[in-house]
This record gives C-alpha cells, structure tokens and sequence, in this order.
C-alpha cells in the first residue's frame, strides 16, 4: 500500500483518479519542509523523512504557485502565504501588476527504502520557463548534499508537473487553495471539475509521469 503523504485532503482527492483502487492511502503527516528556492530538494527531504514515519513506501506532494510579476514569489512559499496573507489578497498584490502570468508547479518524491534503475531517459526540463529556478527538480535525488548542506543516502525518485496560467479575480467553488485565482485555458481551476482540472494541472501532469513509472517498475 502507497501511502500518499499530504495534510491537504484535496491533493488525495486528485491523486486518487490515477492509482488503482485500494493502492493508495492518505498519511497526514506533516514533514519538515526545509527552505529552499526550488520544490525538489523540499519534497526529497520530505520523503526521506516520511518513509522513516511510515517504514513503508511513501509518495510525498510539494506543489506552488509560482507569480511571474513577483519574480516566482510565493513559490515554494505557497503554503505559509495562503495561511498568513491568504489567496484574495494575493489576487490583490497581483492586480497591481503588469504581468499577471503565472504558473503551478508540483513535485512528487517517491521513498521505499530501496535503489532506482537510472532512468533510460533524459530529465525532461523542456516544460519549465516560467519563474522555475534550476535545480534537480526531476530524476533521482542522489542526496549527495547538491541540494543542501546535509547528505542523505535514502534515494528518492522525484516527477515534476507544470501549468502555466495568469492570476484573476476569484471565480469557481470547486478545488482548493489559489485554484479561484489561478486561470487556464479561460477557466479557473476552481471552475473544473476534478477530472478536467487532473487533465491540465501541475499535478495531474506529475501523477501521470509517477503512475507510469509506478506501474511499470
Ligand atoms: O489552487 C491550488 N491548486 C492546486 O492544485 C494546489 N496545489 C497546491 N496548492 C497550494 O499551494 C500550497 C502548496 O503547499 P504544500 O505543497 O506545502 O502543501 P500543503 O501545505 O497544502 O500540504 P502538505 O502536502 O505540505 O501537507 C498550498 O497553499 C496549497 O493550497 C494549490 N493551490
């Protein structure tokens, strides 16, 4: 049994469309989420942390919503953003600014306590132009400190996922978080239903990549 590992109920309800039935549970269980610019040493750290709670095989979900004309901000900051300023008020800052472009990005780690065939294929980084800063946001987290000071052998396979968008007045009930503001295709994601948000989102397009390999190793 996958244990999916989220404090945020509606990361499992989407989670949920692309694992079979019954392999997944949700473990609420809140990880330290180190500082840093980029998502993937965040959800590296994270899983390695979770698979040592849970001694079983965890997939850990860090997404952000990453603000063009805030030079990426809040980006992996997202969470502590939404609790203290809150998503209206975001949507206030951003009104004020002439591009609106944003984009979420999600990052997926995956712990079982065991090794990876190197992956056949090149880190696909083709989908991350908007405020994405570099770094191994994708592949094997190799914990060989690259990412930080501490150094951790616990491989950790890591799927990244995308959605560019811009930043609107509130619209839609439906998701949760920043999904009111956050416009794609003319649609806030608040404005989907789950399986059409799954379809286009930052996360659908992580799941997508994480359920292939997942059933394919
Ligand atoms: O509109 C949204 N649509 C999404 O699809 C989405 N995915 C994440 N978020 C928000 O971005 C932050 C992530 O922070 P985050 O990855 O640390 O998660 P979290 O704190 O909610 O739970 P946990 O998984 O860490 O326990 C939080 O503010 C989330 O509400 C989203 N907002």
């Amino acid at each position: 049994m996958l244990r999916y590992v989220t404090t945020n109920p509606g990361k499992v309800r989407e989670a949920e469309r692309y694992l079979p039935d019954g392999s997944v549970e949700r473990l609420d269980f809140d990880y330290t989420e180190v500082q840093a610019d980029e998502l993937g040493p965040i959800a590296a750290r994270g899983a390695r942390e979770a698979y040592r709670h849970a001694d079983a095989p965890v997939l850990v979900d860090d997404a952000g919503l990453f603000v063009e004309g805030l030079d990426g901000f809040p980006g992996p900051y997202s969470s502590y953003v939404e609790d203290t300023l809150g998503v209206e008020r975001v949507h206030e800052i951003a009104a004020d600014l002439d591009d609106r472009r944003a984009a979420f990005r999600c990052v997926l780690g995956y712990c079982d306590g065991e090794g990876f065939a190197a992956s056949p294929d090149p880190v696909d980084r083709g989908d991350r132009d908007v405020a994405a800063a570099a770094g191994p946001d994708e592949g094997e987290d190799d914990g060989d400190g690259a990412d930080g000071p501490e150094t951790d052998p616990l491989p950790v396979k890591l799927f990244e996922g995308y959605v560019p968008g811009r930043i609107v007045a509130p619209r839609g009930d439906g998701g949760f978080g920043y999904d009111p503001i956050f416009e794609h295709d003319g649609e806030t994601f608040a404005e989907m239903d789950t399986d059409r948000k799954n379809a286009v989102s930052h996360r659908g397009r992580a799941l997508e990549k994480f359920a292939e390999w997942y059933a394919d190793r």
